[in-house]
């Protein structure tokens, strides 16, 4: 099989009618991380989310293992089984625990996980004390890592991290930025946004600026 890679082809996006940015192009190949740059509103959770097939591009191409992402209008499932996106809000139900939010998570993206892989994982995310919690009833930055602790559950080869690192304290984002580092020195590939410092041990990232229209 060939190798995973993701290409981006003079595409626009935007919200509405209103166009956010025009003409990004970009090949990400497989062990190679990207970071999309640009300010408040310029439209880098729109164009992860258009890269999910959340949203339709304006203009352009998008292609991911040889096809365009399913439309979101589709009823097939929207999220594709070889990518794993995180996005800015947690996708968590506050009534349900972190083991039942992420068993969720994982059959809906395609993917069976036994309650010991999932609790092993949280624990080893430092989440054993809140593993049996309602989500509702925890931290802003445990909430966020019950939702990145995906990362530690997927074989995804394409991450799509929206603001993976915010809430998250210093020792955590350090343990992020050495599961993405893995991730990709594995062979995986990794597009994020990121306004929070996000140290990515030995790896070298590729900056992503998009074009305001
Ligand atoms: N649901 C929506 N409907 C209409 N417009 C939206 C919607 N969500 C966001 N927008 C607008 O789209 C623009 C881009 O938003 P987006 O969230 O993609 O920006 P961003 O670069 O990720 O910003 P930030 O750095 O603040 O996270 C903004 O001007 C925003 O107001």
């Amino acid at each position: 099989m060939a190798s995973p890679r993701l290409i981006i082809d003079n595409l626009s996006c935007g919200r509405g009618e209103r166009a956010l940015f025009r003409g990004l192009s970009l090949i990400l190949e497989a062990g190679e991380a990207a970071r999309v740059l640009g300010d408040n509103g310029s439209g880098k959770t729109t164009l992860l989310r258009t890269l999910c097939g959340l949203h339709a591009p304006f203009d352009g191409d998008v292609q991911w293992q040889g096809s365009a992402p399913a439309a979101a209008d589709e009823d097939e499932p929207i999220l594709q089984d070889d990518l794993c996106f995180v996005g800015h809000d947690n996708a968590l139900n506050g009534a349900l625990t972190p083991i039942e939010n992420l068993d969720v998570l994982m059959r809906l993206s395609g993917r069976r996980r036994s309650q010991k892989h999932i609790r092993e994982t949280l624990t080893s995310l430092g989440l054993k004390p809140v593993a049996n919690r309602a989500c509702e009833r925890l931290s802003a930055g445990q909430r966020r890592r019950v939702s990145l602790a995906r990362l530690w559950l997927t074989d995804a080869p394409l991450w799509l991290l929206d603001e993976p690192a915010s809430a998250l304290d210093v020792d955590a984002r350090a343990v992020l930025g050495a599961r993405i580092a893995e991730h990709v020195g594995a062979g995986g590939l990794v597009l994020f946004t990121t306004h929070e410092p996000l140290t990515l041990p030995d790896l070298p990232v590729r900056a992503i600026e998009l074009t305001a229209c």
